[in-house]
Formats: C-alpha cells, sequence, structure tokens
C-alpha cells in the first residue's frame, strides 16, 4: 500500500495473508475470510500455483513477522479460479480457495460481508485498500497491514484515464487523480472494503493497476457484486 498507515490489531479480521512455500515460505497475496471455510482471491494469484498444497493461509495476523513456522495456518483443499480468467487486465480475476477445515471465527478472524448483486447501485463512500504489498514501485513487503482511504471511481472516468484498455463493468477503480495513495505489489488478492451503514462489504479484489499510485492512474478491483452468483454457487 503507497500512502497508508499502520493497522491495529482485528481492525481488518476478513484479511488474511496467502503464504506459498516450496523451498522457502513467502507472503504472495491478499485474500478475504467470506465464510468458515472460505477464502477470497484474485485469480492471479493462484494460477502460478495451482496446487493447493503449496499454499498456507494465516488468518489473525497483523504483522508478517508474527509469522514462523510454529505459527497455526489453514491447510487449502480446493482452488477453484472463475472459468474465463486468462489474465488480470481482460477481468474475471477471482478465485476461490476452500480450506481443509473449517476456521472458528474469533475476535481477530471474522468473515466480511459479500455485496448483494443490486448492491451496483450503493454509492459507497468509506472505502479502504487494505495490505502487506510494497510503500512504492521499487519496495519490499511490509511487516505491519497497511491501510489507505482510497474514493471509488465511476467507469466512464476510469475509462477515460486508461485510454488503451476496455474497463468493463466487472470492475471498480479506485484512486485519487493526484496520485499518493493505491495499492501496491503484494497487495493484490486482498480486499477493497467499503462501510456502509456500519457494515462492511468486499466491494472488490485488489487486481491491478499502471503502476503505483501514479497521478491519473487509479487502482482497478474486481468488482465482487458482479460475481456473488458465482461465488454463492460454487460455495454453498
Ligand atoms: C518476501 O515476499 C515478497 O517479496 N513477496 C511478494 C509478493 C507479491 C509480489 C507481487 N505481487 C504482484 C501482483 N500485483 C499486485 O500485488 C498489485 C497490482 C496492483 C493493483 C492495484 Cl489495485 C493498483 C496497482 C497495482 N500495481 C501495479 N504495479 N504494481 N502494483 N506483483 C508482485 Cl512483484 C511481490 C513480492
Amino acid at each position: 500500500i503507497v500512502g497508508g498507515t499502520d493497522s491495529s490489531p482485528g481492525e481488518w479480521p476478513w484479511q488474511v495473508s496467502l503464504h506459498v512455500k516450496l523451498s522457502r515460505q513467502r507472503h504472495l497475496c491478499g485474500g478475504s475470510i467470506i465464510s468458515n471455510q472460505w477464502i477470497l482471491t484474485a485469480a492471479h494469484c493462484v494460477t502460478s500455483l495451482a496446487n493447493p498444497n503449496s499454499w498456507r493461509v494465516y488468518a489473525g495476523v497483523l504483522k508478517q513477522s508474527e509469522i514462523n513456522e510454529d505459527t497455526p495456518f489453514f491447510k487449502v483443499e480446493e482452488i477453484i479460479v472463475h472459468p474465463q480468467y486468462k489474465y488480470a487486465q481482460a477481468g474475471y480475476d477471482i478465485a476461490l480457495m476452500k480450506l481443509a477445515k473449517p476456521m472458528n471465527f474469533t475476535d481477530l478472524q471474522l468473515p466480511i460481508c459479500l455485496p448483494s448483486k443490486e448492491d451496483t447501485n450503493i454509492f459507497y463512500t468509506d472505502c479502504w485498500v487494505i495490505g502487506w504489498g510494497y510503500r512504492k514501485e521499487k519496495g519490499r513487503v511490509q511487516d505491519i497491514l497497511q491501510k489507505a482511504p482510497i474514493p471509488l471511481m465511476s467507469t466512464e472516468e476510469c475509462q477515460a484515464r486508461y485510454r488503451k484498455r476496455r474497463i468493463g463493468d466487472k470492475v471498480i477503480c479506485a484512486g485519487y487523480d493526484e496520485g499518493g495513495r493505491d495499492a501496491c505489489k503484494g497487495d493484490s488478492g486482498g480486499p477493497l472494503s467499503c462501510r456502509h451503514e456500519e457494515v462492511w462489504y468486499l466491494v472488490g479484489i485488489t487486481s491491478w493497476g499502471e503502476g503505483c499510485a501514479r497521478p491519473w492512474q487509479p487502482g482497478v478491483y474486481t468488482k465482487v457484486a458482479e460475481y456473488s452468483d458465482w461465488i454463492l454457487g460454487k460455495t454453498t
């Protein structure tokens, strides 16, 4: 996250850190708890590593330094990538991870609400992007979970800023025309969380952008409300 600040313990209890363990282990992406057995993340996070056994899901953590060989994690039983996904800029950048065992909810690990598909007309005004990603384009993964408030942008405004790309209605853009606050490398798969009438909703999944926090280059997020049928169909 560029231009963010440290989060507090339990501030974003739905945020998870997705680690990959091959020879070494490292944070690869963010993700969101949507039920006691399902994590929602970005397809581009998992297509490189389709083997569920390579993944470790860490919930209830604020700092990456809390994670060591003794830290409990959730194993992944199944990974479901959206069938129309090709690459992030083409959309459908959404995937589900089924945990091998259901988690117990605690103050530090709780699900976030999915927006309903009728939600596409709610104008969210209190949205935050969260993650352990870089604070600048040539940076490194951060220890303390970062948060930044980001205003949503209309599809028309977003298309005007990304002239060479097709910005469809299944993505949502968020950013500042002056730049300065944005997601960055290592944040993808994580939530764009919006609070509406005291309830937090998973409005977007961090997907792509042209650089990080550049002027006129907003972040592009998978619009979760457009996928509620797909999510419910796969998880119930
Ligand atoms: C010790 O462990 C490690 O070092 N781990 C580690 C893990 C992951 C990565 C990593 N992840 C990605 C995937 N893309 C994103 O995360 C954000 C994309 C994005 C989304 C929005 Cl909305 C806005 C802007 C951008 N944007 C554009 N340019 N940069 N960011 N790329 C790389 Cl590199 C690097 C290191």
